[in-house]
């Protein structure tokens, strides 16, 4: 297990809501903790609430806006300076936004890009192949990065989450530790009870809750978060919902890909009268009868094998 105590963290978006809940989580582990974030006064009463118990040499408050590169490594420097190191042991990207204030662009910036900002530079002072200790980066992604589905905030959270998700991915491969000693995690909390609902009107808060059979509250996911960051393998992907131990996520759209491939190389040889393969429509129904066509024949295989056996 990742021991936490006397490593130094940073954590974007810490002044309230999740952020707050890791960096408590963390800082009771025995850590120190870096809280950033866009509200200045609330992450200074954050700073003050936490100094108060963990005291002031584990604590500090950064104004950083993520979407800006610049700003994010300022922070990281000041955050070294301030706790009289020369590395930060992990980075929690956890700043977001729903989108329909901000605007696409803004949204898929803070998102996407604050992600991406975070990563590039924690990866760059981490590596162990540039002279860095190693670390652990943790990006928080949403279940709507998992799958789609209609939520009412529009289109851009979906996107941003599904490419954090992928990102993260692609980045957190066994390579990618061996070489640089970084572990990569991804966190996919379902609806949690937390300043980003504020925007919400009753009505699609008791839609979303219909959907996901209840909000998660941040403790939930305090909890599943450390196990991520204490227990989880580099790359993997682990999801948050309601009543449910953490559980991870393995990537599975390949297997599906194959699937459905081996399925339109399997209807080349079904004459065009049948159907239309070009047609999208008629296509996927006869796909459905290939998969169950073919569960069918393994089933069937399955039992013959059996029954030879025994
Ligand atoms: N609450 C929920 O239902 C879920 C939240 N998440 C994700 O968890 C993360 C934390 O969200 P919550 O704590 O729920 O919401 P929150 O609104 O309480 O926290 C987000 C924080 O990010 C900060 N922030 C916004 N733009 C920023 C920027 N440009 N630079 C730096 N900080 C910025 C905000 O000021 C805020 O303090 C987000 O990435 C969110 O998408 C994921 C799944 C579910
Ligand atoms: C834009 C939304 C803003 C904030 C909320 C959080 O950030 C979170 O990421 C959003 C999640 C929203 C989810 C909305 C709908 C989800 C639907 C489903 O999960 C449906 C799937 C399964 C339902 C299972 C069931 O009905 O039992």
């Amino acid at each position: 297990m990742f021991n936490l105590s006397g490593k130094t963290v940073l954590i974007t978006g810490s002044a309230g809501g999740l952020g707050k809940e890791f960096a408590q989580r963390i800082l009771q582990q025995g850590a120190k903790v870096c809280l950033t974030d866009i509200k200045t006064e609330l992450g200074q009463a954050t700073e003050k609430e936490f100094v108060k118990a963990f005291g002031a040499d584990r604590v500090h408050f950064e104004v950083c806006n993520v979407t800006n590169a610049d700003d994010v490594l300022k922070v990281w420097q000041n955050a070294c300076q301030k706790f009289e190191v020369d590395h930060l042991d992990v980075l929690v990207n956890n700043a977001g936004v729903m989108g329909e204030k901000e605007g696409w662009k803004l949204c898929l910036d803070i998102n996407l890009r604050g992600v991406l900002n975070g990563c590039t530079l924690a990866m760059e002072k981490m590596s162990r192949a540039n002279g860095g200790r190693g670390g652990v980066i943790v990006n928080v992604a949403s279940i709507l990065g998992l799958f789609n589905a209609q939520q009412p905030k529009g289109w851009a959270y979906n996107t941003s989450k599904s490419a954090v998700v992928t990102y993260s991915r692609c980045v957190g491969t066994a390579e990618t530790e061996a070489q640089d000693g970084i572990r990569i995690l991804t966190l996919c909390p379902s609806v949690t009870q937390t300043p980003i609902l504020d925007g919400c009107t009753q009505a699609e808060l008791a839609e979303m809750k219909k959907n996901v059979g209840g909000f998660l509250q941040a403790d939930q996911v305090g909890k599943a978060f450390m196990t991520l960051l204490q227990t989880g393998q580099t790359g993997s992907v682990m999801s948050v919902w309601k009543d449910c131990p953490p559980y991870y996520i393995p990537d599975t759209g390949m297997g599906l890909f194959i699937l459905y491939t081996t399925c339109a190389m399997v209807m080349r040889f079904v004459p065009k009268s049948v159907f239309d393969p070009t047609n999208g429509l008629k296509f996927f129904p006869h796909m459905t009868f290939i998969l169950v066509a073919m569960l069918v024949v393994w089933i069937l295989v399955a039992k013959f094998s059996m029954w030879l056996l025994f």
